[in-house]
């Protein structure tokens, strides 16, 4: 298929003047610059096309980078242009937030009764051959202040984690003001480098605490907890199912382990391998494994449809995927977790939590309040703003 501009639905407006187009801190120390071109939006099925004409068309050395949305039938947010070492501006300033509000989108509450609903379906549907399996159901904090949110200063705090890769992501401009998504994820989705490839699925969480005997018991219990493997072979096996067909060699040869950011433990299973043709696009790997069960859940379809119900905010890109890819397809991909949308003053911080048979509605709208963490403390705020309403 050739895709012409006119083809696609809707041309990515430029970012404005001084944004950066997409920024990766960490593992992955990759950036765009200069004046970036935004790619013909389109969905995941026009995707291979519509990179490939880029590169054909577009400057020489130059990199794709931005967002895959949640939705696989959404618009992505994609930008070509010339590479750069990411780093960090070295003062950055407007943090800690003075004068906020917070909102949950839905409260603890209400979230732990969508997470009820889940499993009553769940269980009703048990035994089918098309029962669901597993729903990652998120939740959203709106945080409101009275200036436009610093987003170099945010990158600076989000990165000082060694283990989590800070992005940001320019995402078309809303009435001629500048739109961010921006975190720090720790689960890589997928990276390529020739034909050697790499996806670091994560799924099964607990909370850190700052007592080293309680944090230690967090993590043990974690790697005990049978529905927390449960939960998380689905997503490995998910991923392996996947690429395994692209691949002469495919493995996960530490098994399941624990990983760890500063504020939540996960279970996490390394997947190599190498691509039978080593010209496969990373953005092209990326879309092909997104949304993986580490974020939407099994069936896919169902997940998915069930998670537009429940719902009340759309995800947009949380949940998404976001990374770059050069010319000859090496890039890296990371899963757009632990993230916000940030529009000015306003800032949408998403957080969500699998659900399989097992869980527990208010253990797993805790768990959300916990993933929040880390990014209310790069903004400044209180960092168990998002466990407010759980202490019943
Ligand atoms: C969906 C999220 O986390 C995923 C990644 C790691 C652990 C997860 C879990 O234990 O539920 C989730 O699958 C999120 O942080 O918003």
């Amino acid at each position: 298929m050739n895709i012409q501009i006119s083809d696609a639905s809707e041309v990515v407006e430029r970012p404005l003047a001084d944004t950066i187009p997409f920024a990766f801190h960490g593992r992955d120390n990759t950036a765009g610059c200069g004046t970036p071109l935004g790619l013909p939006r389109g969905t995941n099925d026009t995707l291979a096309q519509r990179i490939a004409q880029a590169f054909r068309t577009g400057p020489e050395g130059s990199l794709i980078g931005g967002a895959l949305p949640f939705d696989r039938d959404d618009q992505d947010c994609l930008w070509q242009c010339e590479r750069t070492m990411a780093t960090a501006p070295a003062t950055a300033s407007g943090l800690p937030l003075d004068n906020w509000t917070l909102h949950p989108e839905p409260t603890a509450d209400d979230f732990a009764g969508q997470v009820a609903k889940a499993l009553g379906i769940m269980a009703d549907e048990a035994g089918r051959p098309d029962a669901l399996e597993k729903i990652v159901l998120a939740r959203s904090l709106l945080i409101r202040t009275r200036r436009d949110i610093p987003v170099a200063a945010l990158m600076q705090r989000l990165e000082q984690d060694p283990a989590v890769t800070a992005f940001r992501v320019a995402l078309p401009p809303r009435d001629g003001r500048s739109r961010v998504l921006c975190g720090a994820t720790p689960e890589l989705l997928i990276e390529k480098s020739g034909a050697a490839i790499a996806s670091h699925p994560l799924a099964g969480s607990a909370r850190r605490c700052g007592n080293p005997v309680q944090d230690r018991a967090a993590a043990a219990g974690l790697m005990r907890s049978e529905k927390d493997h449960r939960e998380h072979a689905i997503v490995t096996e998910y991923i392996m199912d996947v690429l395994s067909p692209l691949c002469s060699t495919l493995a996960a040869p530490q098994g399941t382990t624990l990983t760890s950011t500063r504020s939540m433990w996960h279970l996490g299973t390394r997947i190599e391998g190498r691509l039978r043709d080593a010209s496969t696009p990373s953005a092209l790997l990326a879309s092909l494994l997104h949304p993986t069960p580490a974020v939407c859940g099994l069936p896919m379809a169902r997940a998915g449809g069930l998670i537009r119900k429940l719902e009340p905010h759309p995800r947009d890109f949380y949940a998404g995927a976001v990374g770059w890819c050069d010319a000859s397809g090496d890039g890296a991909w990371h899963v757009a977790i632990r993230c916000a949308e940030i529009y000015g003053p306003e800032a949408r911080l998403y957080a969500g939590a699998g659900i399989v048979p097992g869980s527990d509605p208010y253990a797993e709208a805790a768990e959300t309040g916990a993933k929040f963490g880390a990014f209310l403390a790069a903004l400044g705020l209180p960092v168990d703003a998002g466990l407010a309403g759980l202490d019943h």
